[in-house]
């Protein structure tokens, strides 16, 4: 079984990462790394982390010009992650070349509208209409770019799915009913946003932060 949940671990510090990589590993069905461990540990701390065997989702979010990504893209080789996210607000040519600069096995997904946003945050930033305005024209984008899927909330994952049935569906913002929210503004629980077609659920400090991770991730994944 392909297990949906992909934990977040958002830490700078490689021994913590690793600790609860390890503790969560029967459950869960990949790690999830960001900027701020990369950034921290680099190729080094990604092939750590790899070592426990689990498939490694790189979350650099890649966002410049087509050139700058692309190098980047290819300044990965070696490491081959089986997700690598970039903004598909970079555009279709910048998502074209990382594409094209990235290993065969590794699926480009394209972050649509953080679930950090909500629509009055879109309105500063100059973005008329609705999240799920935006991310409806992000999924058309990212698609005709040829990248693997996209990254969006619970909330627009059902209408990304039936315009783009055989994408990889990445949903972060997930909050088991009671948890605290966070910074984030476009949430759902892991069992309605996997029920609206998430294929990929990105967790963290649900389970990082919870005093028992393996338990707090096995009680996830009993709901879905
Ligand atoms: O690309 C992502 O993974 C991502 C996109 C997005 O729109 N929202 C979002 O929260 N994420 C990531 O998902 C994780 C959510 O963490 P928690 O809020 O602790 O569950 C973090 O690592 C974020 O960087």
């Amino acid at each position: 079984m392909t297990r949906p949940i992909y934990v977040a671990l958002d830490t700078p510090d490689l021994a913590a990462a690793k600790a609860i990589a390890e503790k969560v590993r029967h459950h869960v069905g990949g790690v999830k790394l960001g900027l701020e461990f990369f950034v921290a540990n680099g190729h080094h701390g990604v092939r750590e982390i790899a070592a426990l065997g689990l498939p490694i989702f790189l979350d650099l979010k890649l966002h410049d010009i087509p050139n700058t990504v692309a190098k980047a893209v290819q300044a990965l080789r070696g490491l081959d992650p089986a997700i690598l996210t970039v903004h598909a607000s970079g555009g279709r040519a910048m998502m074209e070349d990382a594409k094209a600069a990235a290993p065969a096995g590794t699926k480009v997904v394209a972050v649509t509208v953080l679930t950090s946003l909500d629509g009055d945050d879109l309105a500063a930033i100059g973005v008329n209409g609705d999240p799920q305005a935006q991310v409806a024209r992000l999924v058309a984008l990212a698609r005709e770019a040829g990248l693997d899927g996209i990254v969006c909330s619970g909330n627009e994952v059902a209408a990304a799915k039936r315009a783009w049935p055989g994408g990889l569906f990445v949903v972060p913002g997930v909050r088991p009913a009671g948890a605290d929210a966070g910074d984030q503004k476009r949430m759902m629980t892991p069992a309605q946003a996997r029920h609206a077609g998430a294929s990929v659920l990105v967790i963290g400090r649900p389970i990082t932060a919870a005093a028992d991770p393996a338990e707090a991730a096995r009680a996830i994944e009993s709901t879905l």
